[in-house]
């Protein structure tokens, strides 16, 4: 609701705020400039300068003071209306005041686009457009950075959305304050405020009195009077209107007393205070103020827009989806993805079932709602498989619905499993789903299946059994292209292992270039972070095989660290780089395994290859938050990989400590016995609230969380609390 709202209120008004942004900006010089060459008012009455002026300029009408100070005087002369500036001091005339041709141009293109009241109307809805963005901004700032104590977290992502949101931070407050005024100044104009009127006319006598004798005048500092209107000569019984900061009243000019008074009111106070915040004059400084926060509406639209054509990019098969609601479709189509190409293949069958004549809502498998199916025929599942057997981020929740429904859904599902046959639970999530919909009575309408690898001629075998299932014929499109491969070109390499037979590389790739509007939009190849995933295609095979990354990009290159597996394909063709060759490689995102921006202990265990994400955490930790790394290796002179790094990290303290075991020396040790050994530092960091961040073989992983169970089953939370809090992850192959 917040995020249409914030999208459409921009969409709509980003022109005319732009428009109108940029004219306040530079009438917010104005002010400024005038407060520069003002002299502060004399401390004399206001009935002295009225008597002065009365003196020495014929056919006087009127006296303004502004409240930034400025006087100024207009008569009527030889059938002219003149107006000039005075000196307060010596009530001289100092020159014609008139208001530069650019400033009257600036303020009517401000206040009304040069439409009249139809253009007042515009600017006005688009300051209610402002409010709109500048309130729902901060409601999805607060979301998008993980709640309202983290408004101030350091933004992430694409440039555009850095970008945005640094500048909605910086000047937030600025606009909301401009939009609020502007819509009580608006509300002003068309007249929807209460407003004091002036008190009842009350004629005075005809005797005149010089000004600077009447009570009235004679009392008044000049610093309060806002206006003085002289009666009109030879009008009898006219008065002086006389407007000061407290109110509106008539004078007298025979008597010089105060014949009617109306104190301003609530409004005009209020109006006189929207008023100086709006425009800075009185308050020259938070105009200008204001004015710099205006110049960031126009870049605020344009990397809102980039955002905007971003997520058009890279989300269309996510979005497309909810074409067909789900009450109308014969056809659910629900996807657990967590890294998107799961979505891809969705989509590919979402348009073969459309041509076919289906009607198919497509949406994650988080949003399973039965009870909305109404006209379904069947519930196809598109499960991808994360962590150790564990639901993907689209489908958190979908096993527990399944498990809570009172009747089963009446239209048949079936389950086609995404995953990876390296690991043990092969679509293991997959299978737990089937299981729960079998557990709740769901009829189902064909045999499972699995797409190793994301591998095209398993998902077309599957398809094919599901049209022979239905009777109709369902042609595949070639997959729509995923986010291009690019080739990276390898700049250096560390090799290891060799001696303990374990050829291990750490490779580091140079960044493709990426061009601005890639990064306005989060194109190309970028931004990722330590512990997100390199997938290299190798020559000859179409599968992607995964490495986590030991960089983030903004350590300017790529790196990951390869172990030579007997057969690899992959694995061979990596460790056959020479500096200057390239792979080819996409990236994908692994939120899970990234190590967050609190400052909470990081446990960090990691053997082998597994320590490519923690060096990269290490590598980043300049803000020198306590990490603890465990780390396990065969013998310290062959394969300790990043040895001298480490050293370097511990010494400015980007890593607090650092615990090596070795498996191939005399004193035989696994990560899992270094635990066991810290058994007391392990449990009172868990109790400071340490995240524990495991990555390496499965063995180890195993190894280790069996040790940490020990360790926290005397002292602290057990392990089942920690992953359920996301303070114990791991990253296994
Ligand atoms: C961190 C990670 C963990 C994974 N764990 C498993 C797993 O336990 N079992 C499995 O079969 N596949 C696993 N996979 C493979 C994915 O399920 C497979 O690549 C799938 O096609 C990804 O689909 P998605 O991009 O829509 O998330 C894992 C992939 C990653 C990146």
């Amino acid at each position: 609701m917040i995020r249409p709202l914030h999208r459409w209120a921009g969409l709509g008004a980003a022109l005319i705020l732009s428009v109108t942004a940029l004219s306040g900006a530079a009438l917010s010089l104005y002010p400024a400039a005038g407060a520069l060459s003002a002299v502060p008012l004399p401390d004399i009455s206001a009935g002295h300068l009225a008597a002065t002026l009365q003196d020495s300029v014929p056919g006087l009408e009127e006296i303004r003071v502004s409240a930034a100070g400025g006087i100024t005087a207009y008569a009527f002369q030889d059938g002219a209306a003149l107006r000039w500036a005075v000196d307060g001091a010596t009530g001289e005339i100092l020159a014609p005041a008139k208001r530069s041709a650019l400033q009257l141009w600036l303020t009517n293109l401000h206040r009304s686009l040069f439409l009249g009241d139809a253009g007042r109307l515009v600017v006005a809805a688009a300051s209610l457009a402002m409010l709109a963005l500048t309130l729902s901004g901060l409601a999805l700032t607060a979301r998008r950075l993980g709640g309202w104590s983290r408004l101030l977290a350091p933004a992430r992502g694409p440039l555009s959305r850095r970008l945005h949101l640094d500048l909605a931070r910086l000047g937030g407050a600025a606009l909301t304050l401009s939009a609020l005024t502007g819509i009580w100044l608006a509300a002003g104009t068309f007249g929807l405020l209460p407003e004091t009127g002036l008190p009842g006319f009350v004629p005075g006598g005809a005797a005149e009195m010089s000004p600077s004798a009447m009570a009235a005048l004679r009392d008044l500092p000049l610093a309060d009077l806002r206006q003085l209107t002289f009666p009109r000569p030879g009008s009898a019984g006219d008065v002086f209107t006389l407007r000061t900061v407290a109110g509106t009243g008539y004078v007298d000019p025979a008597s010089g007393q105060m014949l009617a008074w109306t104190a301003r009111g609530w409004a005009d106070r209020l109006g006189d205070l929207a008023m100086m915040l709006h425009t800075g004059r009185g308050a020259a400084l938070l105009g200008l103020l204001l004015g710099l926060a205006a110049l960031s509406v126009p870049v605020l639209g344009l990397t809102g827009l980039a955002q905007q054509a971003g997520r058009r990019t890279a989300g269309a098969a996510g979005r497309r989806v909810r074409a067909v609601a789900p009450e109308a479709a014969d056809t659910i189509l629900l996807v657990g993805s967590e890294g998107g190409t799961t979505w891809g293949f969705a989509e590919r069958l979402r348009a073969a079932l459309t041509h076919a004549g289906s009607s198919v809502h497509v949406g994650p498998m988080s949003g399973f709602a039965p009870e909305r199916y109404l006209r379904a025929q069947r519930v196809l599942i598109l499960a991808a498989t994360s962590g150790d057997g564990d639901a993907p981020g689209s489908a958190q929740g979908f096993l527990d619905r399944v498990a809570a429904l009172g009747v089963a859904p009446a239209a048949p599902f079936a389950v086609l499993g995404f995953g990876d046959s390296a690991f043990p639970a092969f679509c293991g999530y997959a299978d737990k789903v089937r299981a729960a919909a079998r557990a709740a009575g769901w009829a189902e309408l064909m045999t499972p299946a699995r797409v190793d690898r994301q591998s095209p001629q398993d998902f077309a075998r599957w398809v094919r059994a599901l049209a022979d299932r239905l009777g109709i014929a369902l042609d595949l499109l070639p997959a729509s292209a995923g986010p291009e491969p690019v080739r990276l070109r390898l700049v250096s390499r560390r090799d290891y292992g060799a001696e303990v037979q374990a050829p291990t590389a750490i490779l580091r790739f140079a960044l493709p270039r990426r061009s601005l509007w890639q990064r306005l939009t989060g194109g190309g190849f970028g931004p990722f972070l330590a512990g997100d995933l390199l997938a290299v295609l190798p020559e000859g095979d179409s599968r992607p095989r995964y490495y986590s990354l030991a960089s983030g990009s903004s350590d300017g290159f790529a790196e990951i660290c390869v172990r030579k597996h007997p057969g690899g394909l992959c694995s061979g063709q990596l460790m056959d780089l020479a500096p200057g060759d390239s792979v080819a490689a996409v990236l994908r995102p692994n939120p899970a395994f990234h190590a967050g921006q609190d400052e909470a202990p990081l446990i960090l265990i990691g053997a082998g290859t597994g320590i490519g994400p923690l060096a990269g955490f290490a590598r980043g930790n300049r803000a020198q938050r306590p990490l603890h790394l465990y780390f396990g290796a065969r013998a310290p002179e062959s394969d300790l990989l990043f040895g001298e790094d480490l050293v370097e990290w511990q010494k400015d303290g980007r890593l607090a400590s650092v615990a090596t075991a070795f498996s191939r020396t005399a004193d035989r040790a696994y990560v899992q016995d270094l635990l066991r050994r810290d058994a007391d530092r392990v449990a009172a960091l868990v109790s400071q609230g340490a995240r524990i961040m495991v990555c390496g073989g499965r063995d180890m992983a195993r190894g280790v969380a069996e040790a940490l169970e020990d360790i926290l089953d005397q002292a602290g939370p057990a392990l089942v609390r920690l992953k359920a809090e996301g303070r114990y992850v791991e990253d296994v192959y």
